[in-house]
């Protein structure tokens, strides 16, 4: 028998591996094993044998005699099926780490340089390379059938915080848990963190949630980069062959974290989770390296479990934090379970306002780790040139975490949050009680305390992030500005306006693979028919009757067909549209609304539905597929929102050539521009005021032109169609104000 030493956690479909990749040919097979934690033998069939690897000899003994007979065999043949398995599944991941090696690439190139002149010493760059390099050896990571002999476990200058909430020593040894790299733990921080481990500290000084930083197994470490040489040769080869282009983002390029409490298309209520799912790509093509965290709310399919798993205390109560990953579109996308998310994908914030604090303060502490704990691609990381994307009052916890715990004790001093706002009606508002529940400091209250004349005194989340967040965004210029109004800012314009010279404006864009009458998935079937500019004429009218015919609508040609599709809430103006109807019905038109939300328009949907069961059609649900096809088949979209920071329905209803008939306000204002019959110009209708009267008029005047001016119609749609709403542009003015919070101190 022979021992290998030094090796964590092996199996024997590993050991498999290693002998594949590192013994010379002759190896007999494995026909026995016995893993252990730091040790692991081997036992062979053949006679005793001398081996070379990693540079040293291993003598391999023969043991016979251990009843393989007949078993042998199968014990063989399964092996061997395994280990091609494994194979293959590693080929897969090297390529992956290939392509990701080359964005770190471009990253390194870029960043480190500019770094270099102000703020990063040389040491920080070889901290920051190595840090790159830290693998888990985990068993779906691919280095980690490799052998050889451990280092010393940490680097002598790095300051390892105790924490009293230790991972269980089997998840430990897996999780390949990671340091912050040391560059970021100056003298001064190193006195925090020394402070951190004292009793007293653990109180507040010590971050109470800052999950344990144990000791990097430095075996993996080495098997990693050894690895990585490999994997990085490839690459090199690669970029050799084609030179590439520099990324878009030039010398900008960054590490980007977007978080959010919904992601499409895993989950999604609503246009967050359709940003979430849509501009992490577009950055990401721009050559930034990109990551979204999302909860894990079901069983996604495409993901795989990184053995990383992590403990948080919110509100006393120590959570797990167990993290998933897909790599998709260049991006790479982070689940965080717990219980607590289980099978809420179509409920994401339902529960008591406690259940949702819960979820959400524990969804921030396990995503602001991410880059330190979970290895993508066989790298983290790392909070350097690290910035942050919180989304909405669900994750505004998180740039006050980043100050709180971190940055006030010397750690992610690199990494920025910008904060994006979706949506100001709902910010995390409670009673100040509510305080308790996200474990800061006492004199953090402040930051979270409002006072307005309907809510009194009372604890704001929404506040506190916008007040922490190095810079905000919000989704449409008009929103912007409205945000700073006593209507529209919900309370908290005060606060905006204090923080204007943070906050810019940027329209959303579309996913042009999700969102493309060319590409649409669910226009193949029942009817239905991809088309695209040069066929909306045919195709257009095809997606139309296929849509009378699943609503069970006459199937007429001339008819106008009128569209709504929107969260259920006083927000989309869905009551504008109940007291429009009477009018409605008077027409020669047909009207579908897909919505689900607030009970009582849920009931308003299926009475109008009812009482004019020929013209009408109310759709009480969260069906993407029907949001798609009413999109496509629907000649109008009515938007009448009272408020809209930006809105997504219009943009995708023009990509179809549906007109949009909305309330200028928000983003609506910035995107609709309103038809010109004398310049034939614009590429919709809008009202001034959301009033039944004004949208009554507003779709008065389209169904005349839709009815009368054929010409004027088709140039509405054509123009509609033709515009660039990808996301593209506001990538590119995202990448601005992420610049802006890097450099910002
Ligand atoms: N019943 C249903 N079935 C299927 N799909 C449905 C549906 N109800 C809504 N959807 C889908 O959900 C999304 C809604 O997006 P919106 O931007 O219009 O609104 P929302 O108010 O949720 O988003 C907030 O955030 C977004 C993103 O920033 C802003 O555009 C917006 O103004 C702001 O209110 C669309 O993809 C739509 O098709």
């Amino acid at each position: 028998m022979v021992s290998l030493p030094f090796l964590n956690d092996y199996t024997a479909t590993e050991t498999t591996l290693l002998l594949n990749n590192h013994l010379p040919p002759k190896i007999p097979f494995v026909a026995n094993y016995r893993p252990k934690r730091s040790l692991l033998d081997i036992t062979f069939m053949s006679t005793n044998t001398n081996v070379t690897a990693g540079g040293r000899v291993w003598r391999i003994k023969a043991t016979g005699g251990n009843g393989y007979g007949g078993d042998a065999d199968d014990a063989l043949e399964a092996v061997i099926e395994k280990s091609k398995m494994l194979l293959a599944k590693q080929k897969a991941l090297l390529q992956q780490i290939a392509e990701r090696r080359e964005i770190i690439t471009s990253i390194n190139s870029t960043t480190i340089t500019s770094e270099k002149e102000g703020m990063v010493s040389e040491e920080d760059e070889r901290l920051f390379s190595e840090t790159e390099s830290n693998l888990p050896d985990d068993m779906d990571n691919l280095c980690s059938g490799i052998v050889e002999p451990v280092r010393s476990s940490l680097p002598d200058n790095v300051l390892v915080p105790t924490n009293k909430y230790h991972d269980d020593d089997d998840v430990t040894s897996k999780s390949g848990i990671e340091l912050p790299p040391k560059s970021y733990l100056d003298s001064d921080s190193k006195n925090k963190l020394q402070g951190k481990t004292s009793e007293k500290a653990t109180t507040y000084e010590l971050p109470p949630f800052v999950s344990e930083i144990s000791t990097t197994n430095e075996s993996s470490k080495d098997t990693n980069e050894s690895t990585l040489h490999r994997v990085a040769d490839d690459a090199d080869v690669k970029i050799d062959e084609d030179v590439k282009s520099p990324p878009l983002a030039g010398p900008n390029v960054m590490n980007v974290i977007l978080v959010a409490a919904e992601c499409a298309p895993w989950s999604k209520t609503g246009g967050l989770g359709d940003v979430a799912g849509a501009l992490p790509k577009a950055l990401a093509k721009r050559g930034h390296r990109v990551m979204v965290v999302a909860p894990r709310y079901g069983n996604y399919s495409e993901l795989q479990d990184t053995g990383v798993r992590k403990r948080y205390i919110v509100n006393g109560q120590d959570m797990e934090a167990h993290y998933f990953q897909a790599y998709i579109d260049g991006v790479d996308f982070v689940f965080i379970e717990n219980h607590i998310f289980h099978n809420l994908g179509s409920n994401i914030y339902g529960g008591n306002r406690i259940d949702i604090l819960r979820r959400m303060v524990l969804f921030c502490k396990a995503a602001i780790e991410v880059p330190w704990h979970v290895p993508c691609g066989g790298n983290c990381y790392g909070d350097g040139n690290l910035v942050f994307i919180a989304n909405d009052w669900h994750t505004a916890l998180l740039p006050v975490y980043l100050k709180a715990y971190y940055h006030e004790n010397g750690l992610m001093q690199y990494a920025r949050s910008v904060l994006v706002i979706h949506n100001i009606a709902h910010q995390g508002r409670g009673p100040l009680d509510d305080f308790s529940y996200v474990d800061l400091p006492p004199h953090y209250l402040d930051l979270f305390k409002m006072y307005d004349p309907l809510g009194g005194e009372h604890f704001n989340i929404f506040a506190a992030g916008i007040k922490t967040a190095y810079r905000i965004v919000t989704v449409s210029h008009g929103y912007a500005w409205e945000l700073k109004t006593t209507e529209g800012g919900h309370g908290l314009h005060g606060i905006i306006q204090e923080n204007d010279w943070k906050l810019k404006g940027i329209v959303n864009g579309i996913d042009k693979k999700e969102w493309n009458p060319r590409l649409d998935i669910h226009l193949t079937s029942d009817g239905y028919t991809n088309y695209s500019l040069e066929t909306v004429n045919t195709g257009k009218p095809q997606c139309k009757a296929a849509l009378q015919k699943e609503l069970g609508l006459p199937v007429r040609a001339d008819v106008p067909l009128i569209g709504f599709i929107g969260r259920l809430d006083n927000q989309k103006g869905v009551d504008l549209i109940c007291e429009a109807i009477p009018w409605m019905v008077g027409q020669d038109l047909q009207l579908v609304m897909l919505g689900t939300g607030q009970p009582e328009l849920e009931q308003m949907l299926r009475e109008m539905e009812n009482r004019y069961h020929e013209k009408v059609r109310g759709w009480v649900g969260f069906s993407v597929k029907m949001a798609h096809r009413i999109t496509a088949g629907a000649d109008v979209l009515l938007m009448p929102s009272k408020f809209e920071p930006c809105g997504l329905n219009q943009l995708y209803a023009m990509c179809y050539g549906t007109i949009p008939v909305v309330h200028a306000v928000g983003g609506l204002k910035d995107t609709v521009q309103p038809f010109d019959p004398y310049s034939e110009s614009g590429l919709g209708w809008t009202f001034n005021r959301a009033e039944s009267g004004q949208l009554i008029h507003a779709l008065g005047n389209c169904l005349l032109t839709y009815r009368e001016y054929k010409s004027s119609w088709e140039g509405i749609q054509r123009r509609g169609m033709m515009q660039d709403l990808s996301w593209d542009n506001a990538a590119s003015q995202y990448e601005e104000v992420l610049v802006a919070a890097k450099y910002q101190w």
